[in-house]
């Protein structure tokens, strides 16, 4: 392993910026008895983006999803992967390029975990101490000591565990393509959230290609970099990041889809402007009372914001609190409320009302960049509507 990798980092000839675009071009499905799954379907997966398939039941997501590593056969149209036409290549070795991480996680019930996690190293031909190390970088970044894990059986694990050694299994070859179809839906709710955040974390390494399929709205604005919000047929009724999609609905079936809370949902996929900052008066630890009395009157401010001589952030001193002599740290209070500068509005919102402030804080490391208020969160929203601010894909709920 490369040894200037962060932790868990998983080195990979891939770093390189192996990940592929997928590039689906007028692709149809009809069925042996006349069903049209998915009817002349143009649609492009950028490289190392995470890209969600969502809508109704039959709408066409899996049959999408599996014309990719062609489990199902299109009838007609072209799959260019990274450019390459692979409609007729042969689908073995296309699989090969192509991870795939279904609900049932379809481990072999009779290999051990680090069996099962080598499976298309083995089929490469990777020689047994290549594999053994790939195996358990895996399974460590994945979540699952291979100490612990390793030699135990599929049936030996919880479902949480399972999903993990299989979303390891579909990277250990390090494929430039992720397919995932609902791979988190047969987990509790608790366990579920855990394997997305981790999930994420995972996919800020490795940047792979990767096509979601799931029918739920909110597992989609949390994962995806994109999502396509699909109708019978395999109609695309808006294909966007999941900021626009929830501040500008394309249409009433998209509307529907998303939900009459999207308001709320948006909060979590929108980040902070620093341009939306209210700026109060600052003042700093060593300056007097007097002095901090005299710039709170000045800004007809009720409080000030106190930084430390290094500019740093100290706390903050009420009205109240600047009166007699002594100087601003004597009388300065904690800041509890405050969030980094790429938190969500949710984050920023969630803190609010947690410390019941009536504003929060914003620091990009160590520096005060101004406060939020629900007079500028407000205007943030409304802005993300215009889709013109910038958002924290994937924000952490
Ligand atoms: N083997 C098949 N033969 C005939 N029709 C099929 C076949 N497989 C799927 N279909 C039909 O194609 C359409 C699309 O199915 P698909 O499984 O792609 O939908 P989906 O969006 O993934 O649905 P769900 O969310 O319920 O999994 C549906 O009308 C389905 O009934």
């Amino acid at each position: 392993m490369d040894a200037t990798a962060p932790p868990g980092h998983i080195a990979t000839p891939q770093d390189a910026g192996g990940a592929e675009e997928i590039r689906l071009e007028g692709i149809s499905k009809v069925y042996a008895d006349g069903t049209v799954g998915v009817a002349e379907l143009d649609l492009t997966f950028a490289a190392g983006e995470l890209s969600v398939l969502v809508g109704p039941s039959g709408c066409g997501k899996t049959t999408t999803m599996k014309m990719i590593n062609r489990i199902i056969e299109p009838t007609t149209g072209r799959i260019l992967l990274g450019g390459e036409d692979v409609t007729r290549v042969d689908p073995d070795r296309l699989r090969r390029r192509i991870g795939y991480v279904i609900q049932s996680v379809g481990l072999f019930p009779h290999q051990t975990v680090r069996t099962n996690v080598a499976t298309v190293p083995r089929l490469l031909g990777w020689d047994k101490k290549r594999t053994r190390a790939r195996v358990d970088e895996l399974l460590e970044s994945v979540g699952l000591d291979p100490a612990v894990y390793g030699d135990r059986y599929p049936a030996q694990l919880s479902g949480g565990q399972r999903q993990r050694a299989g979303v390891a299994r579909a990277l250990a070859a390090d494929p430039p393509v992720l397919l995932m179809d609902e791979p988190f839906s047969a987990v509790d709710p608790v366990v579920r959230e855990r394997l997305q955040s981790e999930f994420l974390r995972l996919q800020a390494d490795v940047r792979k290609t990767i096509v979601f399929v799931t029918h739920d709205i909110e597992e989609a604005v949390r994962l995806g970099d994109r999502i396509a919000v699909m109708s019978q047929g395999g109609h695309v009724e808006q294909y966007a990041s999941p900021a626009e999609l929830l501040g500008k609905p394309a249409n009433e079936f998209v509307a529907d889809f998303v939900g009459t809370d999207r308001g709320l949902k948006r909060l979590a996929v929108t980040g902070i402007d620093l341009a939306d900052l209210e700026q109060p008066p600052v003042v700093h630890v060593a300056d007097g009372l007097a002095d901090a009395r005299a710039a709170l009157e000045r800004a007809g401010a009720r409080w000030a914001v106190v930084l430390d001589d290094d500019g740093t952030l100290h706390g903050w001193l009420s009205a109240d609190r600047a009166v007699g002599a002594g100087t601003v740290g004597s009388a300065a209070r904690r800041m509890e409320a405050w969030v980094p500068a790429d938190a969500s509005l949710k984050t920023a919102f969630a803190t609010m009302l947690q410390l019941e402030a009536g504003w929060v804080a914003v620091l990009d490391g160590d520096r005060f960049c101004g406060v939020l208020t629900p007079a500028s969160l407000h205007a943030a929203l409304r802005r993300s509507v215009e889709g013109v601010e910038p958002e924290t894909a994937g924000a952490a709920l």
